[in-house]
């Protein structure tokens, strides 16, 4: 059902979820349809809900994120390339920003299905997905989120580039609990921008991506994500005590990345062990795995 047009202005909302990348390898290319990531990642519950609006009340374009203005890049890119018209976006986030848990590539997976849905385009989700990636690639948030973010549960990115390229599979999984607890902000385009970053990420990414390959299971995910977080020498600092604390109590965690954040999926009998751990270090946030993709609400 299209919606109707209320005293001139067209709006709607989508919801696109959190995707926390547990290792990844960077593949650089002139072409932001063919620049992206491989590696792999889960796909939360939690995101960010983004309202669009258009009309004669709207006369410059401007993003609000939990209700502060923002410069909002990733969400404006996606916005020029739908509509010459001016656009408010609202996005309300229940993840954390900056944080490794891929906001911006919710914030633009919601601004570009919402934008379609308002203005009734009659976009593909292929479409809108490519659109989404497009604008994070050359914005320098992310590279790999989108793709992610639109397929759900626990996605393998087996080839870089946009929605519309990537080859995926998927670590099958249940809709099993992750828990995380933030220890600090950790910009995306600073870790991107470090050749030295850069060369140890893709070394360790690679031999990740190999050990996953061989036992594609959620533990294993683990073991992958905590062996790349501690060889490309990301995990410091709080984030290795975190991630140190988990073992001592037997649960496997790691970073989230490329934020100051910590990750975990425990077996249903090492929960409290690691609510326990992860309190230590700040307040524990509680989602569940998504196998859905974006939707209206
Ligand atoms: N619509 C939006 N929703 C959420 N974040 C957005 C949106 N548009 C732009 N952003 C920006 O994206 C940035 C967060 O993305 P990033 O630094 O890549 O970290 P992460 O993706 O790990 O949260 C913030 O500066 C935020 O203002
Ligand atoms: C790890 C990252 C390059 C950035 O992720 P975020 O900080 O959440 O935007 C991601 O996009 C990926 O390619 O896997």
């Amino acid at each position: 059902m299209q919606p109707e047009p209320v005293n001139d202005t067209l709006t709607a909302r989508a919801f696109a979820p959190a995707h926390i990348t547990g290792f990844f390898k960077i593949h650089d290319h002139e072409d932001p349809m063919k620049k992206g990531s491989t590696g792999c990642g889960v796909v939360l519950d939690g995101g960010v809900y983004t309202t669009v609006t258009t009309g004669k009340d709207i006369d410059k374009t401007e993003i609000f994120l939990n209700g502060e203005i923002v410069a909002g890049n990733t969400s404006r890119t996606v916005i020029e390339s739908m509509t010459d018209l001016p656009v408010k976006v609202e996005s309300i986030s229940d993840i954390p920003i900056g944080c490794g848990f891929g906001a911006s590539g919710a914030g633009a997976l919601g601004t570009a299905y919402a934008l379609n849905h308002a203005l009734s385009l009659e976009y593909t989700s292929i479409r809108l997905n490519d659109i989404a990636h497009i604008a994070e690639v050359k914005n320098g948030s992310g590279l790999g989120d989108v793709v992610g973010q639109a397929h759900g549960g626990i996605p393998i990115r087996k080839t870089p580039g946009s929605p519309s390229i990537a080859r995926i599979d998927h670590v099958p999984t249940a809709e099993k609990e992750v828990f995380c607890v933030v220890l600090g902000e950790l910009s995306t385009s600073s870790v991107l921008g470090n050749p030295e970053m850069v060369k140890n990420i893709n070394i360790a990414g690679e031999e990740a991506m190999k050990k996953l390959i061989e036992k594609p299971t959620v533990d294993n995910f683990m073991h992958c994500s905590r062996e790349f977080a501690i060889n490309c020498g990301l995990a410091r600092g709080k984030v290795r005590e975190a991630i140190e604390a988990a073992d001592k109590a037997g649960v496997v965690a790691s970073q989230a990345m490329l934020g100051n954040a910590v990750f975990s999926i425990p077996s249903v009998t090492c929960v409290k062990e690691l609510i326990d751990v992860f309190s230590d270090f700040g307040e524990v946030l509680r989602f569940k795995i998504r196998t859905g993709s974006i939707k209206i609400v």
